[in-house]
């Protein structure tokens, strides 16, 4: 099925504006959006007790994944550096704060993050921090696609970004 899932994405993946990639034709086909989870959590041998993921496309895999396993599922929410009142019709687009729920993880969790893209590793670095703040283990990152392996976050995707592009 991962073969079927690659070929839609190179097929239905679309960019808008300077690249941003949206994956709104897998979430459409049934058939592959029941296959996601198996796919994503084959990507890691590294049986994990639990699968997060970053607000917001994280919300959508995870739990397919986490589900699959027959685990939990653990949202990291994600927070604009600024904020602005509700009046303020300012936009804040980029999120510096990753948040987790201060009981959420054990030391004996083994964490397999979940993610649509990893870009720059960013988002997943910082998941990776609040794991291992909460002395649990980092398993590392399943994702539909990334730009690099980036080794220290053990990033694995279902196709590489270059391959969509
Ligand atoms: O590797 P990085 O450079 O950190 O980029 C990857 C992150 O960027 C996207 O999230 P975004 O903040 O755009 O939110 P979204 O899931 O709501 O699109 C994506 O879902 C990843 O979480
Ligand atoms: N959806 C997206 N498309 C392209 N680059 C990104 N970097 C982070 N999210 C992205």
């Amino acid at each position: 099925m991962t073969e079927a899932i690659r070929r839609v994405l190179k097929e239905r993946a679309v960019f808008v504006g300077d690249g941003f990639l949206h994956l709104r034709a897998l979430w459409r086909d049934p058939e592959i959006l029941s296959a996601l989870g198996p796919a994503l959590a084959a990507l890691h041998e590294g049986r994990p007790t639990v699968v997060a993921g970053n607000q917001s496309s994280g919300y959508l895999l995870g739990p397919l994944v986490a589900a699959h396993l027959g685990l939990g599922f653990l949202a990291l929410r994600k927070a604009p550096a600024e904020v602005v009142s509700a009046l303020n019709t300012a936009r804040i687009s980029e999120y510096e704060v990753l948040a987790l729920d201060p009981e959420a993880l054990t030391p004996t969790d083994r964490v397999l993050l979940v993610d649509d893209l990893v870009e720059t590793g960013t988002q997943a670095r910082a998941a990776r921090t609040l794991v291992e703040g909460a002395g649990a283990t980092w398993l590392g990152v399943a994702a539909v696609t990334a730009y690099e392996e980036y080794p220290e976050l053990g990033v694995r995707a279902l196709i590489r970004w270059e391959e969509l592009r």
